[in-house]
Order: C-alpha cells, then structure tokens, then sequence
C-alpha cells in the first residue's frame, strides 16, 4: 500500500485540539485498514506569526506542496481581529496557502441528520431530508482583489473580479456533481447589482448547455440567504463565488444543528485540503468543548480523495452512529457534558468495534492521548 503524505496544520484556537483527535482516529483507520499515512505538521497563523513573524513559513508551503494531501485546522486569533494596524495576520496564512496550492473549489456539503432534527433552531418538517453541497469559489473575488486602506482610516477598499477561466473551472465541478445527484445546480448572485455576479450567469449559463440533464436556476444571494432557512431541500448543488459562498455555508449549518459539524474539502488540480468550515471559536480553545466531528468528517472527505473509500465511509458511519446515540458536545445538546475528545474516542471505539475486535481490546495502545473512554 502506497505511503500517503499528510501534510497537519492545526494552526490556532481550537484548531489543535479537533486536529489532535483527527489524527487519531486517522492512525486508528490507518491500521484497521491498512493504509500507511506520513504525518507531518507545520506551522500556520496566528502561532506561525508569534513564532517565525510568518502567518505561511516557506516550510510549511513546501510541505503541503509536496504532500499527497493537507489537514487543516483552524487560524485566528482576537489579537489581530481587534488590531486594525496589524501589518500581518493569521487569515493571510490560509489565503495565501489556498492560492498557492491552487484551492479553486471548496466544497461544503450540508445535511439534516435525523436525530438532530429538533436540535436544530429551525422547523423539523423545514429540514428534513435536506441533502446540499455548496461550490464556493476560494482563491479569486474581493478576499483576493486589491486592497487599501488610507494612512489616516478616512476610507479604504476592496475590490471584487473574476474572470471566464475562474468561473468555468469550478462551474464544471459544480455540474458533475449535480449529475450524480438530484440534477440540480443553482447560482447563488448578485446580478442585479454585480458585474462580476452577472459574468458568473453568462458563464454558468454557456456551460449548463453541455449537461442537458441538469436544470440550471439562479437566485440573488439575499434571497438565498432567506430560502437556506426557509426551504433547504430546494437545494441540491449550490455554486457561487467566494464570499457568498463563506457566509451562506455558515449560515447552512444552522440545518445540521451545528457550525461545528460541516467539513469542506478545498480541490486544486494538484493539491487538496481538508478543513472544517468553521473557524478557530477562541472562547473555547483549551476547554474540550469543540465539536471535533466537522474535523473528523474533513478527514473522512481526504480520504475519499485519496481514494481510500472504505476508510471515508467507516468514520462517516461512525460519526453517524455518534450522533444517532447523542454522544456530541454541548453545540449539539446543551444537556451534555463529553468532550471533544470523549466524543472522538467514542468515534474509535465504533471503527474498532466494527472493523477490528482485536485491535479494540488494544484500544488504549493504538490511542496517542489517554482520555475517559464511553
Ligand atoms: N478557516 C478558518 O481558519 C477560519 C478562521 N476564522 C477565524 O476564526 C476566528 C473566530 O471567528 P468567528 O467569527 O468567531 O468564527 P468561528 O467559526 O471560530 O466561531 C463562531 C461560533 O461558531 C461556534 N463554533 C465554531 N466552531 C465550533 C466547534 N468546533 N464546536 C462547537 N461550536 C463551534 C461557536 O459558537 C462560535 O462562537 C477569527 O479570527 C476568524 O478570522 C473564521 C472562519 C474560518
Ligand atoms: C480566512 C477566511 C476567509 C476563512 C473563512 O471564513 C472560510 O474559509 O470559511
Ligand atoms: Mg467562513
């Protein structure tokens, strides 16, 4: 079995701590299965810029270059978000990392699991059944466009443009997609205001033609953002550009009960990375109350990447289990008391259970971090 190279940037806040358990559930699969994995970790954000002065260290870039793959935590730290001099910070770590390995497509699948239903804050019978991903464009639009900011703070801008070739690479993904699901993709826009959003419909629209079989609809992003909530099953492939896309997949959590369950898999032509959506939550960091599973779940969707699908599916099966028997942290159940990492022990206990009852009476040798086991 080929040695796969993982490139792990747990980065800041609770980034380390989901990663941390991530990685062992990896070594866990690693031997029910069989594969061999060659971990290493670098530096990114806020931790790279105390300890090198460098949000992205040259080391850490040639890594992931290298690497058959990337596992990303989370970067950011208040001591930048609350500095408007700061001259660097953590967030242009990850946007230039996505840049350079060329992270055109990140894709944010979304889903109502059904023991969850009346934790989340919505309707049951709203988001029952919902099954979407989210195409987001990641590495050109205003996060990327030119920018400044006057000496003086009297005004600053951002600028926002794409071109054809940005929009057809990821609108093509976005359509093979839809045609191994329910055959539907929607542009998410501004096009009534927007000359780059009207750009995406022209694109999008000459593209659709070579997948007959797929209805193309657009919706304005405002709109969008009011029909997520109101009626998710609408939505079956959701295609949009970089911002929209960050924001809407946020607020598309809310259906699966919580921002700390949504992974995303960042696609280039040569390079991958996998991270959950949601960011470095500092008010919990050291605590053991981040959910691990949109970590987890990351690395189930690397492994699809790699090929390994029997591993993807079993820690999909695993988290599925977990959160069928309530065994989620506190965004999940307030009543609850598990940690991050007694949730992510519980997720090993069912891969060993199921895969490898020998390994499973060796539970406490195969696991890096001794913790309460359920
Ligand atoms: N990909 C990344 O590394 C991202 C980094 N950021 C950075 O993270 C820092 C914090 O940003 P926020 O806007 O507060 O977003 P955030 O995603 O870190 O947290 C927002 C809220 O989501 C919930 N949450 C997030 N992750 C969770 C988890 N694993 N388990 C349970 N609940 C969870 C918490 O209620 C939290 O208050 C900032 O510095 C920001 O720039 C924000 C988004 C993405
Ligand atoms: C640096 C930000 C663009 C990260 C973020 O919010 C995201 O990718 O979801
Ligand atoms: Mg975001």
């Amino acid at each position: 079995m080929k040695t796969h190279k993982i490139a792990v940037l747990s980065g800041d806040g609770i980034g380390p701590e989901v990663v941390f358990e991530t990685v062992k559930i990896l070594k866990v699969i690693e031997k029910v299965f069989d594969y061999n994995f060659a971990f290493e970790d670098a530096l990114i954000g806020a931790i790279a810029i105390d300890e090198t002065g460098n949000p992205l260290p040259d080391n850490t870039l040639q890594l992931c270059k290298d690497a058959d793959a990337v596992l990303f935590g989370s970067i950011g730290d208040p001591k930048y978000d609350n500095d408007p001099n700061a001259k660097v910070r953590p967030e242009q770590g990850l946007l230039k990392l996505r840049k350079e390995l060329g992270l055109f497509a990140n894709i944010r699948p979304i889903k109502a699991y059904n023991s969850l239903l009346s934790r989340s804050p919505l309707k049951k019978s709203r988001i029952e059944g919902t099954d979407m991903v989210i195409f987001r464009e990641l590495i050109n639009g205003i996060y990327f466009g030119e920018k400044f900011t006057a000496e003086d703070f009297s005004y600053a801008y951002d600028t926002c443009s794409y071109s054809r070739a940005d929009i057809e690479q990821i609108a093509h993904l976005a359509f093979q997609e839809a045609t191994k699901r329910r055959k539907k993709v929607t542009l998410v826009d501004k096009a009534n205001v927007l000359d780059t959003s009207r750009l995406w419909r022209k694109v999008t629209t000459e593209i659709s033609k070579e997948y007959p079989d797929v209805e193309l609809d657009f919706l304005f992003v405002d709109n969008a953002a009011m029909q997520l909530i109101l009626n998710p099953k609408q939505f079956d492939v959701i295609l949009t550009e970089n911002m929209f896309g960050d924001i809407i997949s946020d607020e598309g959590s809310v259906i699966g009960g919580s921002i700390g369950l949504l992974p995303s898999a960042s696609i280039g032509l040569e390079n991958a990375l996998f991270e959950p959506i949601h960011g470095s939550y500092p008010q919990a960091k050291g605590k053991g109350i981040a959910n691990p599973m949109a970590s987890i779940l990351s690395a189930a969707m690397m492994l699809r990447y790699l090929g390994l699908e029997e591993g993807a599916k079993a820690i999909e099966d695993a988290v599925e289990n977990a959160i069928n028997n309530l065994i989620v942290t506190s965004d999940l159940d307030e009543t609850s008391d598990y940690s991050t990492s007694v949730v992510a022990n519980y997720v090993i206990k069912i891969l060993l259970n199921e895969h490898d009852h020998d390994s499973y009476f060796n539970f406490e040798n195969i696991m890096m971090g001794k913790s309460t086991i359920i």
